[in-house]
């Protein structure tokens, strides 16, 4: 079945995609005040800020909070007037709550309405009505119900092994995340390769082939397989994670295409974080290797792609030396970007033995899926090709004994076709999941069973760590409508815990600015973005043993070990490290740098 895969994130991004300008910088907080302005006209820059942070960064519902509270500074004579009071003089009155609609219901998981309530009256310091300000209530009936409350002590306490051993009944899997600088040929390489693999029709490639010269891009006919959507083909650049599924001799692929524009970044790590492997590609090209490795400020996006793969928790890496037929083959060429790139591969955490070089051409199909047949590469080059590579990847190595943790990456309805009902797809993080198991989902609480479950297109009785799968769910309590991506599925006896307070170990990435305490910074965990603030950097520790430099430093510099707090501007579904590798890998960013990358040690409250 194929999968509709958007990775969307919680700021509600479906309407932002169609004017979404890639020079804006959609990691700070000032462009969702620019976008909130925008709409309601001039306003308080901390009104704004707080509205946001009050709904959880939904532009829309913040828009909403504005227009009211204006409205009420507008015409205060109107709204206490007595003539507007209920009927029923006796009863409590009704508060008028505007008609509030949202694209997307929105889920309030703890204190953001009591904090808007706080917040509201002081911001509007002429209002004599502070009952008036606590009226902007979101689709407050369509709240679900919250999470089952884990105690202080049971958050940081190691999780049993709930699974037998596991055996998988047909081959295993590897999520493949294939990354690297703008351009180096991503698409096209995996597009060619889908292609020779007899994954596409010829006349379908052939009608690409027609409708990329008719538009003037005609090399761009491979990169199509990946590229599908309209803006994608017309400008040549990938934009979200597409995802394909293939088999090779001994493993099922999911294939993740990442996009490698700057602007992209978070999208990106989207997919990284569901891969175990990854092709780094690399455009051997003249300047090309030197502007995708170095970039500006040092920050090309083959090193911020290979540093965020290692962080979060790609292990083995293939490097794709790509267009080697635009430098005749050079051997010399091949060996100097490998020595240039194994020294920073080797910083950001990539043993020496999980790391492949090889050289290809995606645009021309060799080295793919057989051995080259071109001299000037077969006189140096014996090694095995690209399939080959692909196919002796390790498997996935998930926490497959610990409770179950379903990253919830798309959810919806179908009402035809081999699944019926409502869907949630994504990578099973840890556990087992199987048919008829009793599933809750955090943060909504809404619990159910799980009906059917498909995974590399084919119905499953049963599905393992590591593994991308469609579950269908059926005996809902609650609407299971209010899933939404970034949410998890997990055993009913083990929900997630939901925290606002954390301790990570983290690693600086090479960054300009060092990182100090108070810092606003925006913490993306797998297909979630959120705003943090670090709150305090405990120690600096030794990357190799561990033991502490120095107490309270006052900040942090490039390629730092430290341990930290940091704070969330909300509840969210965090694991610690030790139980849940996948929810316990953060990413911190800071407009649009990658600033650091850690695993959440200890959960606070
Ligand atoms: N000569 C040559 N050109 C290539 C090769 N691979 C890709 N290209 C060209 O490089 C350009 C960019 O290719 P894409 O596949 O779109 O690159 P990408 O890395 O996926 O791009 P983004 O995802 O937007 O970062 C296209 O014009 C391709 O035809 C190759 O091996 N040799």
């Amino acid at each position: 079945m194929s999968r509709h895969r958007q990775f969307k994130r919680d700021i509600e991004e479906d309407e932002d995609y169609e004017d979404f300008d890639p020079m804006e910088d959609t990691d700070s907080p000032d462009y969702y005040i620019a976008r909130v302005i925008e709409k309601t006209g001039p306003a308080h820059k901390d009104q704004v800020l707080k509205a946001l942070q009050a709904n959880d960064w939904n532009v829309q519902a913040a828009i909403k909070v504005i227009n009211a509270a204006k409205q009420k500074t507008q015409k205060p004579a109107q709204k206490a007037s007595p003539q507007k009071a209920s009927p029923q003089k006796n009863a409590a009155p009704a508060p008028k709550q505007p008609e509030i609609k949202v694209a997307q219901p929105q889920i309030k998981i703890a204190e953001p309405s009591k904090k808007l309530e706080e917040d509201l009256p002081k911001l509007d310091a002429k209002s004599s009505s502070t009952e008036e300000v606590k009226t902007p209530h979101i689709e407050e009936s369509k709240t679900p119900i919250l999470s089952p409350q884990v105690s202080k002590q049971d958050l940081n306490a190691d999780y049993p092994d709930i699974y037998p051993d596991i055996v998988h009944d047909g081959k295993p899997t590897v999520n493949l995340v294939v990354i690297g600088h703008v351009d180096a040929g991503k698409s096209t390489l995996m597009g060619h390769l889908l292609f020779l693999l007899g994954y596409i029709d010829p006349k379908v490639m052939h009608a690409y082939e027609r409708d990329c010269k008719a538009i003037g891009k005609d090399s761009f006919q491979y990169a199509w397989v990946l590229d599908g959507t309209t803006e994608e083909r017309q400008r040549g650049v990938t934009i979200d994670v597409a995802c394909k599924e293939f088999s090779t001799e001994n493993r099922e692929v999911v294939l993740l295409d990442a996009p490698g524009h700057k602007d992209f970044v978070p999208n990106m790590i989207s997919g990284a974080a569901q891969a175990d492997a990854a092709i780094l590609v690399i455009d051997s090209c003249q300047g090309a290797f030197e502007s995708g490795f170095e970039g500006e400020n040092h920050h090309g996006q083959t090193k911020e792609h290979s540093f965020l793969a290692r962080s979060l928790g790609v292990s083995n890496l293939i490097v794709g030396v790509n267009k080697l037929d635009m430098m005749n083959w050079d051997q010399g060429r091949f060996l100097e970007i490998q020595n240039r790139l194994n020294p920073f591969l080797r910083t950001v955490g990539f043993r020496d033995n999980s790391v492949t070089y090889i050289p290809i051409s995606g645009l021309g199909g060799v080295n793919l899926t057989s051995k080259p047949e071109i001299p000037e590469l077969a006189s140096w080059y014996n090694g095995p090709c690209l399939i080959e590579l692909i196919d002796s990847l390790p498997p996935s190595q998930k926490d497959a004994k610990k409770p179950a943790r379903l990253c919830i990456m798309d959810s919806y309805k179908l009402s035809h076709g081999t699944l019926l009902g409502q869907i949630v797809s994504g990578k099973i993080e840890s556990g087992t999941i199987s048919i008829n198991d009793k599933i809750v989902i955090i943060p909504t609480g809404i619990k159910g069973r799980v009906k059917a479950i498909e995974k590399a297109g084919h119905s499953a009785t049963k599905a393992y760590a590591g593994e991308n799968v469609d579950v269908v769910l059926k005996d809902a309590e609650g609407d299971f409508g209010l899933v939404l991506p970034g949410h998890v599925l997990c055993s009913e006896l083990y929900p997630v815990p939901q925290v606002k307070n954390f301790k990570i170990k983290a690693v600086t990435f090479d960054i300009l600015f060092p990182v100090t305490r108070e810092q606003n910074l925006i913490m993306h965990i797998q297909s979630l973005k959120i705003p943090v603030k670090v709150k305090r950097i405990l120690q600096q520790i030794d990357p190799i043993n561990g033991k502490v430099i120095k107490e309270r430093p006052r900040c942090l510099t490039k390629f730092m070990s430290a341990i930290l707090e940091i704070e969330s501007s909300r509840r969210v579904c965090l694991e610690k490290f030790s139980n849940c590798k996948g929810l316990g890998r953060v990413t911190l960013r800071d407009h649009s740098e990658t600033v650091m990358a850690g695993m959440v040690i200890e959960l606070l409250e």
